[in-house]
């Protein structure tokens, strides 16, 4: 049993029960967008994405989109950065009960971030945001550090990694993003001019 809640985090409802440190809250608790937030805090912002492929979906996610243990889903994760830094390690899962009219943009996002797609969407609905506290153990927490290059690891090695999680409906289908804030996203600063997307 030890080993299995290591792998998994504890999600709750409101933030303040993750005790984030303040300069992470806005981030976790901002509405709307993530993609466009982050273009307002940088000069140039990328979608790097690491794959896009079939995988077994995490054991503390199962539920959440529906599915009664861990089965077959689409998976995407991606680096989203601002000026070229890593700032958030974003992990979605689509069950593959979903079919191509629920998610139609999905399978060919590319490096278009998914934001676009759902926030553009009058069919989309958007669930709660659930919060929870990494370990360096759990599986997005271990991807994340995988995904960073050397330079990035110190700054990961130093402190719990904070991570928020939305469902979204659309049609008969289900989709889960998570999204783990790096380090590095305390740093950004809000922007007057507009952000060349890169
Ligand atoms: C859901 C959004 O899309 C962002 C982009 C993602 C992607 O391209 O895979 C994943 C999670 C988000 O951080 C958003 O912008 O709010």
């Amino acid at each position: 049993m030890r080993e299995r809640s290591l792998r998994q985090a504890n999600w709750v409802g409101h933030v303040l029960a993750v005790n984030a440190p303040p300069p992470l809250r806005h981030w976790l608790t901002a509405g709307g967008s993530l993609t466009a937030k982050l273009k307002s805090h940088a000069d140039t912002f990328r979608v790097q994405v690491l794959h896009q492929h079939v995988a077994t979906c995490l054991s503390d996610e199962a539920r959440a989109i529906g599915l009664h243990r861990p089965g077959r889903v689409w998976e995407r994760e991606v680096l989203l950065r601002c000026d070229n830094a890593p700032v958030v390690f974003a992990h979605t899962v689509v069950p593959m009960s979903a079919d191509a009219t629920d998610w139609p943009l999905f399978s060919a996002l590319g490096e278009r971030s998914l934001g676009t797609t759902l926030f553009g969407d009058p069919r989309v609905t958007r669930g709660t945001l659930e919060y929870a506290r990494l370990r360096a153990s759990h599986p997005l927490a271990l991807r994340a550090r995988a995904a960073l290059a050397a330079e990035d690891h110190a700054a990961l090695e130093e402190q719990l990694l904070y991570a928020r999680r939305c469902l979204y409906r659309r049609r008969q289908g289900t989709l889960l993003v998570t999204e783990v804030f790096l380090p590095r996203v305390t740093r950004l600063v809000p922007r007057t001019s507009n952000t060349r997307e890169t």
